[in-house]
């Protein structure tokens, strides 16, 4: 008599066979147990998962199919994890087999039972052959005893007062934390004596610590190799994020599952690392929109991490300069005078007592018209330069220009696909897409009336350096040399490798002028910028995403902090410090607030005005968004689950407010229309009751009639643009 076996396998989305699949199995198999399974022709990779509260009864005659194997030689993953993918499932209106499967390295996803017992078979004593480089990394030690390091010293330095007091009270309280510290005040050693603490205080304990983009995950995997391989061997810090190739994913996310990694680094996908040991979590720049997934389930990394460490009894640091006004709001004092949720750490002072940069505000207004930098700027940009010291210029926009432009007929560059335009790229005289991608050479003469004179609308960062570099030409450095300038946006660091030689570069001093996008804005720790400059930051102020004077003064106040991070350079060079900004409207508050390095002040009047328009973190949204060939019926599809909700008189409905679909701001994209529809509830549970019991109804209305033509449609749970 077989026994069942209930499977978490992902199934094609929104199939509605969204829960367990029942198999049947020689043995009994616990859960958390890895197998593969067929599904219709398919052998898919399965979790064993709990037995569901209410089993469904077997259709008479019907014949379970079997549990095609149990992948050999792994641990089941354990009820933590399980329960963190069950809760992620949840509440963020997923499978919990979605979320189970994508959540493994994608090599197991493929691998056959054969394949991952070589995988895991111990290393064949080296005979030198033929093998790929990438097979031979995919050899984890799995059967080698772990070897006892010899302790070596730490090479650690001492604390800051700040410092030492923000460690302190994280050895004292459970947390969770926000580690509230100003750009350069060193909150990377926090983390580091936090997780060896924990690392010293049980043997086996494991720490995550996660950052919100691959580019900074080097600086960060080089400070905790150097503080703790010394400790632990070279295995014991492994990296997880989407940069890697299948075989190294595979590799370090097996160190984290057997216990061999003690420090897992890595981007949001971290979050769901099988770590049976875990007792540290750190989310650095927790403010960061990179730890909210942009498809599929849509998860906060962060918000997961919270949960996680709760649930696992693991320590919590959230950190970052310019935290989101969420965990600013969870770390303030309640209404009643109690502490709130997580407790607030505070490092307001900068390492060596740095100054925080200057900010000057550049009245474009007062300018020549159509300048990119005004004289002023280039002045101080240029002094710079002779004085060997470095400058970062901001811009969040790349390629050339963001259209190009016919003045005789009016025709511009617009993409064919979407309702956007095709980027200029000068580079490579393409227009692009940043959408959905369509390329196209640029046209000789407007496409429209012939016109050979189109001209670039709007500035990239491509322009930028193309700008400066003409400007500086004649600009020597204090070695005679000329000033050297460069560009890191998205389209320079393609290339693999390319962004950590860039980064190099700047760190080594060979770039006089760096022209970036938010990618070098953030966490960075250059040593000898003295400027920081956002050419053109004003078009975040017009925007009708309530959220966005939050993203720019953080994106502003961050890039603020790559200035005059080294005390002692500045004094040495005779130097100061700035930020300078250009704007239109030099009076905004968002500026103001800037100015005065005020987080708090900002924080709390957007915390006042959330208050009263009833915005989160006052209340919960959710986005239903449905695709569709259609504006017509994408509108359909929402205003019909709206309907089949009040008919249905679903639970908890009175306590959601639905608004009226409308299109998203980029209406089309890839020729397809986009709709969307908020929702809105004074209390989260009452929002996710309602969304659980809304669910099968959207997948029951997508396979009714007219509806059947949708293209997709999900629910994004606290989203993070509207
Ligand atoms: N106790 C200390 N003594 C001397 N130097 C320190 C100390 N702590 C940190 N530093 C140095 O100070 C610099 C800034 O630290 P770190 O990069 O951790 O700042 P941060 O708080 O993460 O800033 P940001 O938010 O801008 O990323 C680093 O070069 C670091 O090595
Ligand atoms: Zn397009």
């Amino acid at each position: 008599m077989p026994h069942i076996a209930h499977i978490a396998v992902q199934t094609p989305a929104h199939s509605a066979v969204g829960e367990l699949l029942s198999y049947a199995s020689e043995e009994v198999l616990p859960p958390g147990t890895l197998v593969r399974v067929p599904l219709g022709r398919r052998e898919l990779l399965g979790v064993v998962w709990e037995p569901p509260a209410a089993p469904a009864p077997l259709p008479e005659g019907l014949e379970l199919r079997s549990v095609a194997c149990v992948l050999p030689g792994l641990a089941p993953l354990d009820a933590g994890w399980r329960r963190l993918v069950a809760f992620a499932a949840h509440y963020y209106q997923r499978s919990v087999g979605e979320i189970a499967v994508t959540a493994l390295p994608p090599q197991l996803r493929d691998m056959t039972a054969e394949q991952l017992a070589r995988r895991l078979a111990p290393p064949k004593p080296a005979r030198k052959s033929r093998k790929s480089k990438a097979e031979t990394e995919t050899e984890p030690q799995a059967c080698e005893p772990v070897r006892p390091q010899q302790p070596a010293a730490i090479p650690s330095i001492a604390l800051s007062a700040e410092q030492a007091s923000v460690f302190a009270q994280i050895e004292q309280s459970p947390g969770p934390f926000l580690l509230y510290g100003s750009t350069g005040s060193g909150k990377t050693e926090v983390y580091l004596r936090a997780v060896q603490a924990v690392l010293e205080a049980n043997p086996q304990a494991q720490a995550l610590v996660m950052v919100p983009e691959i580019n900074l995950t080097p600086q960060l995997e080089e400070r905790f190799t150097a503080r703790f391989a010394p400790l632990y061997g070279a295995e014991a810090v492994v990296s997880m994020h989407s940069g890697m190739t299948n075989p190294q994913r595979l590799k370090s996310w097996l160190a984290g599952h057997t216990g061999r990694a003690r420090i897992v680094l890595g981007t949001r996908m971290a979050i769901f690392a099988s770590l049976p040991r875990l007792a540290l979590i750190v989310v650095d720049e927790e403010h960061d929109a990179s730890y909210k997934q942009q498809e599929g389930a849509r998860y906060s990394a962060r918000d997961l991490a919270v949960w996680r460490g709760r649930d696992a009894g693991a320590k919590v640091i959230l950190g970052s300069a310019t935290p989101s006004l969420e965990s600013w709001h969870a770390s303030s004092p309640t209404a009643q005078g109690g502490p709130g949720r997580y407790l607030r750490l505070a490092m307001p002072g900068r390492i060596g007592a740095a100054a925080l940069p200057r900010v000057r505000l550049v009245d474009m207004t007062q300018q020549p018209r159509k300048a990119v930098f005004s004289p002023p700027l280039l002045e101080a940009i240029t002094a710079r330069v002779q004085r060997g010291e470095q400058s970062l210029v901001l811009l969040n926009r790349r390629g050339f220009a963001p259209v190009l432009f016919c003045a005789d007929c009016g025709w511009k560059s617009d993409c064919p696909h979407c309702s956007a335009h095709q980027v200029f790229h000068k580079g490579d005289r393409t227009l692009r897409c940043h959408h959905c991608g369509f390329t196209q050479r640029v046209p000789f003469a407007c496409p429209s009336c012939g016109n050979p004179d189109i001209l670039p609308l709007g500035k990239g960062t491509e322009q930028l350096e193309e700008e400066l570099e003409r400007v500086l030409r004649n600009v020597q450095r204090p070695d005679g040399n000329p000033a050297r300038v460069a560009r890191i946006d998205a389209d320079t660091t393609r290339a693999k490798g390319a962004l950590q030689e860039q980064l190099a570069a700047m760190h080594a001093g060979d770039i006089d002028v760096l022209v970036g996008t938010q990618m070098v804005a953030k966490g960075h720790d250059f040593r000898r910028i003295t400027l920081v400059a956002a050419v053109q930051p004003d078009s975040a102020l017009y925007s009708s995403d309530y959220r966005a004077p939050e993203r720019l003064f953080c994106l502003l106040m961050q890039a603020a902090g790559r200035a005059g991070r080294d005390a002692g350079y500045v004094a040495a060079q005779g130097s100061r410090a700035e930020m300078w900004i250009q704007t239109h409207d030099p009076a905004n508050p968002v500026y103001a607030a800037l100015q005065k390095h005020d987080y708090e002040a900002f924080a709390a009047r957007q915390l006042q005005e959330r208050q009263d328009a009833g915005m989160p973190p006052y209340a919960f949204q959710a986005i239903v968004r449905a695709d569709a060939r259609t504006q017509e019926a994408a509108q359909a599809f929402l205003n019909a689950a709206t309907q089949a909700a009040r008919d249905a008189q679903l639970p908890w409905l009175d306590e959601v407010f639905i608004y009226p679909p409308i299109p998203m701001a980029v209406q089309r994209v890839a020729n397809v229309e986009r709709a969307q529809m908020l929702l809105e509830a004074t209390s989260r549970g009452a929002l996710l009751r309602f969304l659980n019991h809304w669910q099968p109804w959207l997948h029951w209305l997508r396979g009714q009639g007219e509806h059947r033509t949708i293209v997709r449609w999900l629910v994004d749970v606290d989203p993070l643009s509207i």
